[in-house]
């Protein structure tokens, strides 16, 4: 078996502020392996943000700091990285892609000498050779008649065609790592349809690993082979995206399918809201919120993951000996929601903010 391409153990990502140490991300593992499709979803504020931009220190530190954990990509931790190594893996051997693809993009320069600069940081290739790959990649990404128009400004092109200017872009260092946050968010369904698509296409072409932030379960459903759910800065459940789908084992990602609307039924948000990160509750973070919380889930620490199969983890106190997942489960346990699909997650903060975007 080999190593997996990145792995995160243990990662602790805290906020230093005046009114207190906000541990956004909080004890959190999970590894990608090489060529699959890991989607990290959870209401907005559970720190998937936090977790990803501290992959490649993209988080500004401070205010943010890693306060303990590993990084491990490709054998390299990256906690222990100089900034200048981190500089040259960013684009390069990592990409990211946000929300607003407006962001990413110099809006007086046009595309093309863009994606020509970002080949050349990486790589020492001529001018009209970096041109040409610049072209072909356009092409790949699906932009129609991409010599005609790699000398088009960003504001020539719509929302769904800049998104993909940002992708070809992110591909122009052939990444083995893609992290993409909400890619899709900003985009109308029909454009995410295609986005989505064109993704798992070009990681099979270019036989690279995504993590992809989402909070829409539409979305996992349509992309992830492994699925991480985050709440409030840790971990609830892992596995893949059948297991999280046809057996969640913790109540947080029952309750987060419960949101998908079934057959005739319309969406149920999940009641009350995320916990302050200053002051999160004793025991497990979601006891305050879960229907079959008992006094263990209210003391103590936040429960260790437990296996419930192979590559398959929850953890809640609930899930131990004697435990009846058909409870959590309640009536609808055999169906398959895989193909449900198409909805959001009930998030407390509807807008969701594009400062992940925006930012930068
Ligand atoms: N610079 C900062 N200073 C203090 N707290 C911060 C900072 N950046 C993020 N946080 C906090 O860290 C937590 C996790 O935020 P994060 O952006 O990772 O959430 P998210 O899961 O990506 O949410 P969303 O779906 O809205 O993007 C939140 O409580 C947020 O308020
Ligand atoms: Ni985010």
């Amino acid at each position: 078996m080999t190593d997996p391409l990145l792995s995160v153990r243990n990662l602790h990502v805290q906020f230093n502020t005046d009114e207190g140490v906000v541990r956004a991300v909080d004890g959190v593992s999970f590894d990608v392996k090489r060529g699959e499709t890991v989607c990290i979803v959870g209401e907005s504020g559970s720190g998937k943000t936090v977790a990803c931009e501290s992959i490649t220190r993209l988080l500004p530190m401070p205010p943010g700091e890693i306060a303990d954990g590993e990084i491990l990509f490709d054998g390299e931790d990256l906690t222990d990285a100089s900034g200048k190594r981190l500089e040259s893996i960013r684009g390069g051997r990592i990409a990211h892609v946000f929300q607003n693809p407006q962001s990413a993009l110099n809006p007086v320069y046009p595309v093309g000498a863009q994606i020509v600069e970002a080949i050349r940081l990486h790589r020492d290739v001529s001018k009209q050779a970096a041109r040409d790959r610049a072209i072909d990649l356009l092409d790949r990404v699906g932009i129609p008649e991409a010599t005609a128009r790699i000398d088009d400004y960003p504001h020539e092109f719509s929302g769904g065609m800049k998104q993909r200017v940002v992708i070809a872009m992110a591909l122009s260092a052939d990444p083995d790592l893609l992290i993409a946050d909400e890619p899709t968010t900003a985009l109308d369904v029909t454009i995410q349809a295609q986005i989505l698509r064109l993704l798992r296409d070009l990681q099979d072409e270019f036989d690279m690993s995504i993590v992809f932030v989402t909070h829409d379960l539409g979305v996992v459903a349509e992309i992830a082979d492994r699925v991480v759910v985050m709440y409030a800065g840790k971990v609830m459940e892992s596995g893949t995206v059948y297991d999280v789908f046809d057996r969640p084992s913790h109540p947080y990602t029952q309750a987060l399918l419960d949101c998908l609307p079934g057959q005739g039924e319309s969406m149920r948000p999940i009641g009350g809201t995320l916990p302050d990160p200053k002051r999160p509750p004793a025991g497990c973070r979601f006891h305050p919120r879960c229907p079959h919380a008992t006094a263990d889930c209210r003391a103590g620490d936040h429960p260790e993951p437990l296996t419930v199969d192979a590559g398959h983890e929850a953890a809640c106190v609930y899930y131990g000996p004697g435990y009846d997942s058909s409870v959590i489960r309640g009536g609808s346990a055999s169906e398959s929601r895989v193909a449900d699909g198409g909805a959001a997650v009930a998030d407390p903060d509807d807008g969701h903010d594009s400062s992940g975007g925006d930012a930068r």
